[in-house]
């Protein structure tokens, strides 16, 4: 068997954002293949391949699976450069307080930036402790959701890269011939490519990791979630199109690979297409092919097995119908069907339709066939349940939760569902603790948790909120977004920023990217918006709804 670079992260956003650094740099020179720790099974890594760990604190999780002979290497992460222009710029001897998603993490972020830029005093942010006065700035990798209230100057470097040593030793490893300059060069052009928005690695995934995950393995207690698995069950003999629907993490694309597996298609590999921010343009290319037919598209190329289309809601009104003449083909032609399509979106397919976002022909086809998973928080008896299915997933059954910590978790409103869950826990797994308590939860959990939001906004001025967001010139939009987004939080839904844009428009504000971002910017200093990389998305905050409250009795 070739050998392949595994790379094993914790957190799936993370770990695709070093996927793509890797295959910018290793292009068609190593097979890479990424898992996160949950996915992780004994079988996954051969003894020839490569495993690259995403951080030292998950090297005892993994060396269970690792096979004897197995070479592992653990990145060394770094900030990217590209990302400090705005740091760069500033005079020296600021004072600037760190913050991260957890203490090791801040420390190592301190560590480079006194490296990179020693010309300023940082301080790590520790929660619970005080915070130093005189703060000029506040810098933080990506984690803006957890900087305390009352900075107004806030620095986002983004996420941190693999270093250059970590690249070196890869290619050591891989006997690559490149020259340790042209790697250089190549590492910083991805500091480049991965600032930009746009940058996707290979459009389609070919899903193979999970192919012994089948419907029984489902673990829920919740007659909801158990109903959906029944029919999954029927439907997974036929090869009817289906259509998924529910919140970020809540499992979707889970489902989809257990009724691939369940089904006469399981010989062939699944596909996962995501149609989440990408040009209209790019989507139809990579789906369908190019006009010129330089570039085939995934439809076109593949012969068989389960193309799961996600969050189809943003498939363009026109490319629907080419999608629909794929699915019809395949329903008229069903003995010689060779590829079953499974869709899935974070709203509900009737509002789809109602709102115009697809198709009534695609809708008649799929609607039939439609599945729903539930929300966390419309299932928190499974808390428990998936609480101890990860902790022996990570071989510590010895971690125990106290009935606060438990508490927490079910007090919490769990926006990201599943995976947020088991995001949370993995992140206590890789404590030096046994005993969890509500303090060693992460500051991201913390800082989200409602009943803190709400405490702290009692006394919302809602004058000096207004005067404020006036300032801007843009009240009623921003009173719009702010329904907008509540509206999706009542309904479980996380809505892109194209979505927000159509809504508006609904309204009769045209915005530009530019100036919807900047009204997000707004709603967020002001703290009546939670704003969450990826596919957690933006959400109204406690503050946020008490202020429309107070607004609506105005
Ligand atoms: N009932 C469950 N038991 C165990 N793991 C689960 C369960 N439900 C979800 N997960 C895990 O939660 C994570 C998120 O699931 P998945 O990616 O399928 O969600 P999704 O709904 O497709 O998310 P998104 O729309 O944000 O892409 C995965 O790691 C998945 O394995």
């Amino acid at each position: 068997m070739k050998r392949r670079l595994i790379v094993i992260g914790i957190q799936e956003e993370n770990l695709l954002y070093l996927n793509k650094q890797l295959e910018y740099i290793f292009d068609g020179m190593i097979t890479i293949k990424s898992i996160t720790l949950k996915e992780l099974n004994f079988g996954s890594i051969s003894s020839n391949d490569i495993v690259l760990l995403s951080a030292v604190a998950i090297q005892e999780l993994v060396r269970p699976f690792l096979p004897d002979s197995c070479v592992f290497i653990v990145a060394k992460r770094t900030e990217n450069v590209v990302n400090m222009k705005e740091l760069l710029y500033l005079e020296s001897g600021k004072r600037i307080l760190v913050v991260n998603d957890n203490y090791n993490d801040t420390m190592q972020t301190v560590d480079s930036l006194r490296e990179i830029l020693p010309s300023h005093i940082y301080y790590p942010y520790v929660a619970q402790k005080p915070t130093p006065k005189k703060i000029d700035f506040v810098v933080t990798p990506g984690e803006t959701n957890l900087i305390p209230k009352g900075f107004p100057h806030i620095i986002d470097i983004g996420p941190r890269v693999i270093s250059i040593e970590t690249l070196i030793k890869i290619k050591q490893h891989f006997l690559l011939e490149i020259k340790d300059s042209t790697l250089m060069q190549l590492y910083i052009k991805t500091l480049v490519y991965l600032t930009e928005k746009k940058s996707s690695v290979s459009p389609v995934s070919v899903i193979d990791q999970n192919q012994h995950r089948t419907l029984n393995q489902i673990i829920t207690k919740s007659s909801l979630l158990k109903s959906t698995i029944e029919i999954a069950y029927k439907i997974s003999l036929t090869s009817n199109a289906i259509h998924i629907e529910g919140g970020i993490g809540t499992g979707k694309q889970m489902l989809a690979e257990m009724i691939h597996n369940e089904s006469s298609f399981s010989t062939q590999p699944f596909y996962a297409y995501n149609c989440l921010d990408k040009e209209p343009g790019s989507i139809e290319e990579e789906l369908f092919g190019s006009k010129d037919q330089k570039k085939k598209g995934i439809i076109n190329s593949i012969t068989g097995g389960t193309l799961y289309v996600k969050n189809i809601d943003q498939l363009p009104y026109s490319l629907q119908g080419n999608l629909f003449s794929l699915i019809e083909m395949n329903t008229l032609n069903r003995k010689t069907n060779k590829i079953r399509i499974i869709t899935s979106s974070l709203e509900s397919l009737t509002d789809l339709l109602k709102n115009e976002i697809i198709r009534i022909d695609i809708y008649s086809y799929i609607s039939s066939y439609v599945l729903k998973m539930p929300s966390l928080s419309e299932r928190k008896d499974d808390i428990a349940h998936l609480v101890e299915a990860f902790k022996n997933h990570f071989n510590r059954k010895d971690l125990a939760f106290s009935n606060t910590a438990m508490e927490a978790f079910y007090n919490y409103q769990w926006p990201g569902n599943v995976r947020e869950l088991y995001n949370v826990i993995s992140y206590c797994v890789c404590l030096n603790n046994t005993y969890i308590k509500p303090e060693s939860l992460p500051l991201f959990f913390r800082g989200n948790q409602e009943k803190t939001d709400t405490a702290t906004d009692k006394d919302l001025d809602i004058k000096k909120i207004i005067s404020e967001i006036e300032t801007h010139g843009f009240l009623s939009e921003s009173i719009s977004l702010l329904r907008i987004y509540k509206n999706g939080k009542d309904k479980n839904e996380s809505y892109g920023r194209r979505r927000i844009k159509e809504f508006l428009l609904n309204e009769r504000y045209i915005l530009t990217d530019q100036q919807l971002r900047l009204r997000i910017e707004v709603l967020n200093k002001l703290g009546l918006l939670i704003v969450r990389k990826g596919r957690a998305g933006t959400t109204i905050s406690a503050k946020g709804e008490h202020f429309l409250n107070l607004y609506s009795e105005l």
